[in-house]
Parts: C-alpha cells; structure tokens; sequence
C-alpha cells in the first residue's frame, strides 16, 4: 500500500453501500471514518425524504463542507461517505487539497441497488430517488471502481489492495 493515510471518498449511487464499505475500510486501515450524510443541512434531507431528489444548488454547501473536513484531514487521512455523483463535485471536493483524493466508486445495477434499498431499514432516502441518482452519476474514469456484488469484506479487501 502507497499510500498510507489516504483521503478516500467512496461514491456512487444511493444505497450502492458507501456507509457499510467506507466505515468497513475505515476500521481495516485504522483511520477515521464520516458520513456524508450526516453533514447534509436538514433543507437536503427533508427534501429528499419528500422525495425531491438534489439539484447543484443544494448540493454547493454541502460538498464545500466536506472538502474542509478533507482539508482538516489531510495528514491523519480519513474515509469519508459520499455520493460525490458528478465530475464537477469531485472537483469541489478536491479544492485546495495537498493529497490528491483517492475515489473509490462502488459500481451495481439498479435492479441490485434497489432490492437493497427496498430492504433498507429507518433511512429518509426513499428508494424512488434511485432512478434520478443514476440520471445524475457520471461515472468517474480515475476511482478505484468495484463491484457491489461481493461480500464487504472481499470488497474492502480488493480497494486495500490497490491503495
Ligand atoms: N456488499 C454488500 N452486500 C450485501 N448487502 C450490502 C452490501 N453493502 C451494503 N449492503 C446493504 O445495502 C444497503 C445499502 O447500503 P448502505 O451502506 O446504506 O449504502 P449507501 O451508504 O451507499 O446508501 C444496506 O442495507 C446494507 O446493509
Ligand atoms: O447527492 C445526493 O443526492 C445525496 O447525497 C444522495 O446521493 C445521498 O445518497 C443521500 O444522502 C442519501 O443517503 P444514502 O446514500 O445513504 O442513501
């Protein structure tokens, strides 16, 4: 492994498994993991649990936000949960960065992502957002890409090796 205390962002979709695979990872390399979630301002959550899927607008402050927690840390590194769905975002998370992130971009079907989604408990993203999740992804050229279809543990194992 290169890189010892990376800045990771693990992307995609709504439910492709950025929570359980980013905090998975976080324990393995022993560094902190965030959710993205918890840093959306409650105008995004309700609005998606409304079903109201986010536009470039909602997202700005967001996404500035976690490029500062990137920012903060960036020596002690971190693995960091978020849908990071266009190239633009992933710009805005890098901004006056001194690592270069590492995007790790958990890739699946729709079909597969939501029968997970539908069997997903006590969370405010409805599963009727999916199809404007994928409308909006623009799938990176540069991330670690894997397959949802693996256990977390062989998909942690797969992204540790190529770090
Ligand atoms: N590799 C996997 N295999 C099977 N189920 C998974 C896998 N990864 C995540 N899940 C399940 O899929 C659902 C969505 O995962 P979650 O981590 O909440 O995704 P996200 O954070 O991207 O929305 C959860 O119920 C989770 O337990
Ligand atoms: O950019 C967005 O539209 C949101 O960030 C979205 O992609 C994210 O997925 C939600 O926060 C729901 O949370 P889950 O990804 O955990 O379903």
């Amino acid at each position: 492994m290169k890189n010892i205390k990376p800045i990771v962002f693990v992307m995609g979709v709504s439910g492709s498994g950025k929570s359980t695979i980013g905090k998975l990872l976080a324990k393995k390399l022993n560094i902190e993991f965030y959710d993205g979630d918890d840093y959306h301002p409650e105008a995004n959550v309700k609005k998606m649990a409304d079903g109201i899927p986010l536009d470039d607008h909602d997202r700005q402050g967001w996404l500035e936000r976690l490029n500062l927690l990137a920012i903060e840390n960036n020596e002690k590194g971190a693995i960091i949960a978020c849908s990071a769905l266009k190239t633009k975002y992933r710009v805005i998370l890098q901004n006056n960065l001194e690592k270069k992130l590492v995007f790790v971009y958990l890739k699946g079907t729709f079909e597969e992502i939501m029968t997970r989604l539908e069997q997903r408990k006590n969370h405010f993203m409805p599963p009727e957002l999916l199809q404007s999740q994928f409308n909006t992804l623009e799938v990176p050229k540069d991330a670690i890409t894997v397959s949802i279809m693996q256990t977390p543990v062989e998909i942690v194992s797969k992204i540790i090796s190529k770090l």
